[in-house]
């Protein structure tokens, strides 16, 4: 839409969100609410890797490496992106590609979530569909956070899903949502 102004606005219902963070922190789960909320569409950037790939992430991982999962990545959210309105989960490690991280705040209103170490630890620990936590999920997810510490911060906003249920986060992020 112009304003009086000639300047561009995107409409809120017509605009994308974008849930970035570290694994564990609920970016699927809370995108699946938020979608039933607005009515936006709902795309989880793994869940359609998974399809263009033809196998489980961590058989890309293991099979192909994770440079090849990373490029996967980024060429996956630059198609999803071509489309709105969205609510859109991407993967903890999308934010590695400065290019994607870019494509996102052009695209959308970028929402981080975060959670402390033990939160995470407890919520994928256990969880055998990601690689990166293999063979030792708490060193892991210690050592990603420290190596991703300032990974998220070119989001909009952030919201700490620590002491929250996801239906909380869900109406937390619908309470800031940009106008
Ligand atoms: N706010 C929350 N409180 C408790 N458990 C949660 C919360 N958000 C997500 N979970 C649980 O944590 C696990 C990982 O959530 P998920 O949405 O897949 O995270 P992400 O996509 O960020 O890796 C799931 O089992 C989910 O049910
Ligand atoms: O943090 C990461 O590098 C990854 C996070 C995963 O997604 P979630 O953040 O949804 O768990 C998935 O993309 C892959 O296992 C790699
Ligand atoms: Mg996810």
């Amino acid at each position: 839409m112009l304003t009086a102004e000639g300047r561009c606005v995107i409409l809120p219902e017509q605009e994308n969100w974008i849930l970035i963070g570290m694994m564990g922190t609920g970016k699927s789960t809370v995108a699946e609410l938020l979608a039933h909320k607005t009515g936006k569409r709902l795309v989880d950037l793994d869940a359609e890797i998974v399809k263009a790939a033809g196998c489980p992430i961590p058989e890309i991982f293991e099979r192909q490496g994770e440079a090849v999962f990373r490029e996967l990545e980024s060429v996956v959210l630059a198609r999803l992106l071509e489309d709105k309105p969205l609510i859109l989960a991407t993967g903890g490690g999308a934010v590695l590609n400065p290019d994607n991280c870019r494509l996102m705040l052009d695209k959308g209103w970028v929402v981080a979530l975060k959670a402390d170490a033990d939160t995470i630890l407890k919520r994928v620990g256990e969880d055998s569909n990601r690689p990166l936590l293999a063979g030792g999920a708490k060193e892991r997810i210690l050592r990603l956070l420290e190596e991703r510490k300032k990974a998220y911060d070119f989001a909009h906003c952030t919201v700490d899903t620590s002491a929250l249920e996801p239906e909380q986060v869900a109406a937390h992020i619908l309470m800031l949502q940009r106008v």
